[in-house]
């Protein structure tokens, strides 16, 4: 069984199918965290994220591994640890870009479809592109205001330059990111994480 939750920037996506996923008994799987991993070590490297041999290089010579679990992910470059620098400012300026590249997303989408059933997978494109065969499709949205606000209980700068800052994202994301034509689309505004987690297992029960 694969469930998969996409949505947009902060809209939940790893809160919620971190909650679903302990509640089934399954692993979840954060695909973002892999464009996450390949933009933060191309930014180590100092490569220029728009061309793709190199990045493809730098991953193929040196490979990142995820490893998914309910309770969270944790990405992996031989014995060092990554997850801690994924969700820098940093990366999440330069991740569109890395997310873009064709190659890349052949390499994330590989990684995926490699993983042993059951999961929960989020993402973007996770119901439309990896896993079109998946038995239940969900869609996370909320304004950008909203998002802003709950991210900014996580981050020290403040929710306009959040809000700023998601409303580019989602611009750039905006080709991967449209909802499967068969998802459930949860505006998770006026619900709170268990809200929008309990949504998705009544669904699912
Ligand atoms: N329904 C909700 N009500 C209140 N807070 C929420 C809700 N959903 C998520 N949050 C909070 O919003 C923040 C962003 O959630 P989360 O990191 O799960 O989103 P995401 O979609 O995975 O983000 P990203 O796209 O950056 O990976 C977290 O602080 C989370 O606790
Ligand atoms: N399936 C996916 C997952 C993620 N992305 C891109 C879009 C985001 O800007 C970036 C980071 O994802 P997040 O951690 O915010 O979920 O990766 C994508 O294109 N496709």
């Amino acid at each position: 069984m694969i469930v998969t939750i996409d949505g947009v920037a902060a809209s939940g996506k790893s809160s919620v199918s971190s909650g679903v996923a302990q509640a089934l008994g399954v692993p979840y799987v954060s695909s973002g965290l892999l464009y996450r991993a390949a933009t933060l070590l191309g930014l180590e490297a100092s490569l220029d994220l728009h061309a793709a041999p190199h990045l493809l290089t730098l991953l193929g010579t040196h490979p990142v591994r995820l490893e998914p679990l309910a309770g969270g992910n944790r990405v992996w470059q031989g014995e060092r640890e990554l997850t801690d620098d994924l969700h820098s400012t940093r990366v999440d300026r330069g991740v569109s870009v890395v997310a873009a590249l064709p190659e890349v997303r052949e390499w994330v989408d590989a990684q995926l479809r490699a993983l042993p059933e059951p999961f929960v997978a989020e993402g973007r494109d996770m119901g439309t592109n990896v896993f079109p065969h998946a038995s239940h499709k969900f869609y996370l949205t909320a304004s950008a205001r909203i998002r802003a606000e709950r991210r900014a209980r996580e981050r020290p700068e403040d929710v306009p330059a959040i809000e700023a800052a998601l409303q580019r994202r989602d611009e750039l994301d905006t080709v991967q990111s449209a909802p499967a034509p068969d998802a459930l689309v949860i505006d998770t505004g006026p619900l709170d994480l268990q809200g929008v987690i309990d949504t998705i297992l009544t669904r699912l029960r």
